[in-house]
């Protein structure tokens, strides 16, 4: 192992400590034992901290005047649930009422003492035998049926109730899972548990809430921390890591002093036909304002006035000399927003992959390609879309076996996927997925692509690895859009694009509020 390789291999090592790994909800559970053991607490004790916690959020949300019906089974999903019913009654909340669901074959050790403390408040509780016991409407439910112990399909009961929740309740916030739900197993096909507004998740995010298909079981979710032994947590081998602000912090490198343009990389940038030209000019921007030091945009001389109006730090190549072209001095090379699908398109972007410059392939840089194209290309980033994805891998049937197909495509061909979803997922030639949790809905917008191209593509440029500059680019990508949808209903590229060196800023040293 060479000194460089084994400091970065180091390097990434300590970060994705520092990341949160996703696990199962057994190996959750393993954490739990271990933590009381560890800690030397009861496991009441680790409920207590559990319901503080999502307390403590669940009051942010400004519901004290409505009437808060927690609805608990009788493991410790309904512990949880009867703890929170206490809190919030110490809080204040006047209009809480309890229903516990009387069809479990006996009830945990966890759940009889929290029921024994409530007892002793001046809090309804209703013991249900049958859905005539349960209300006509509801307006907030805090669902604590089931939770990780959740391991059979619902019996008529369970599902009659959870329909009517769903059906009669204003506003829904699960404890930890929504009730029902197979969080491990992705099977949702015929899906009859709750579905949540919001699902307050203990400790880790699960991995299902991150592919688009969980929209049938909550809407958002949320983590907070019960105080779960965070080392051995991380010693938990996961191929699955959320990306937080503190990674990809670390990633980003410094502008130094005595520095100059050479220093910050120098990105080219293919145009696209006459009739998207703006695709490209996104791109150049974006990595203009990602800090490359030098940006060059491959396009008709008669288009070279337009650009340089557009961005006069952009410098121009003649596409018409492209065999003059010394390719050697571009650090990275982004090809494919605003392209256009052709032969010469095609021609264009394989002759690029036979260069050993770090690269960028994006929108019809992917559609005039096949799968067998991709491989062996170590320098390699590639950003499709579902139907991109799907047009050069085949059709998958859901949003998991398509991840699974693109982690192990990454791993077996050493290329970097950044598969665009809401949560963006970057797979690794290591094998690992970097699930990316910033960005929002404001962003939908065309061109939006174009610029987390020229975002990757100035990383790249600028000395990151591949998988570091999907990571960080996806990263600073979506907290931009974060950032400013704060203020506006829709993010568009440009603007998007023009904050991103702000956003940077202010993601290495906050606050974060962009006006
Ligand atoms: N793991 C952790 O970190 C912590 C977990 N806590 C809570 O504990 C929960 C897990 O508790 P449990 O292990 O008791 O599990 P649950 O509370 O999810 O459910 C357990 C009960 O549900 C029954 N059950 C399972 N599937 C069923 C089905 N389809 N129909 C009817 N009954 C069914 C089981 O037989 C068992 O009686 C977590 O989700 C969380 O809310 C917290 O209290 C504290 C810390
Ligand atoms: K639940």
């Amino acid at each position: 192992m060479t000194k460089g390789f084994l400091v970065s291999y180091i390097f990434i090592k300590l970060a994705i400590k520092n990341m949160l790994n996703l696990i199962t909800n057994q190996q959750m559970r393993q954490a739990d034992t271990y933590t009381c053991q560890h800690l030397n607490i009861e496991s009441v004790e680790l409920m207590e901290q559990a319901a503080k916690a999502f307390v403590e959020l669940f009051i942010k949300y400004s519901l004290s005047d409505k009437e808060i019906s927690i609805v608990a089974g009788k493991g410790n999903n309904g512990g949880d649930g009867l703890a929170i019913a206490r809190l919030l009654h110490e809080k204040g909340y006047k209009h809480i009422k309890v229903y516990i669901l009387e069809k479990f074959n006996s009830a945990s050790k966890d759940f009889s003492i929290n029921l024994e403390k409530l007892q002793t408040l001046n809090i309804p509780i209703v013991y249900c035998y049958s859905l005539h016991d349960l209300p006509s409407t509801f307006d907030v439910v805090v669902d604590a049926v089931l939770g990780s112990g959740f391991n059979r399909a619902l019996d008529s009961f369970f599902a009659a109730v959870f329909r009517h929740i769903n059906e009669s309740s204003n506003f829904i916030v699960s404890v930890d899972v929504p009730s029902g739900c197979p969080a491990d197993t992705f099977d949702i096909e015929s899906y009859d548990g709750i579905h949540a507004h919001l699902t307050i998740c203990f400790q880790r995010p699960k991995l299902f809430f991150t592919l688009p298909e969980s929209h049938k079981v909550t809407d958002d979710f949320k983590t907070v921390s019960i105080g779960l032994c965070e080392d051995y947590l991380q010693s938990i081998p996961s191929d699955y890591f959320w990306i937080d602000k503190g990674y990809v912090t670390a990633l980003l490198p410094c502008r130094k002093k005595f520095s100059h343009k050479g220093s910050y990389g120098h990105v080219l940038v293919y145009s696209g036909t006459k009739t998207m030209r703006g695709a490209s000019l996104l791109a150049s921007k974006a990595a203009v304002k990602m800090g490359a030091g030098r940006t060059t945009l491959l396009t008709d001389a008669e288009f070279f006035p337009f650009a340089n109006v557009f961005l006069p730090e952009l410098m121009t190549a003649d596409i018409g000399r492209l065999n003059d072209l010394n390719f050697d001095k571009f650090s990275a090379i982004a090809i494919g927003p605003g392209l256009g699908i052709s032969e010469t398109s095609r021609e264009h972007v394989l002759r690029l992959l036979k260069l050993k410059n770090p690269l960028v392939l994006d929108a019809d840089a992917l559609n005039v390609l096949s799968k067998e194209d991709l491989s062996g290309h170590p320098h390699l980033v590639i950003t499709p879309h579902m139907n991109e994805f799907d047009r050069l891998f085949g059709k998958h049937k859901t949003w998991y076996e398509r991840l699974q197909s693109a982690k192990s495509f990454a791993q077996e061909n050493g290329i970097v996927i950044v598969l665009k979803n809401q949560y963006t997922f970057i797979c690794t030639p290591q094998g690992k997925v970097f699930i990316n949790s910033t960005g929002n809905p404001a962003m939908a917008q065309g061109g939006m692509g174009d610029v987390l191209t020229g975002c990757i593509t100035a990383l790249l440029a600028r000395g990151l690895k591949p998988e570091e500059a999907a990571v960080a680019g996806c990263y600073i990508h979506g907290f931009t859009a974060d950032l400013l949808a704060e203020q506006h209903e829709v993010v568009s590229p440009s603007l998007l694009t023009d904050n991103l060196s702000k956003a940077i800023s202010l993601l290495k040293s906050g606050p974060h509020n962009i006006n």
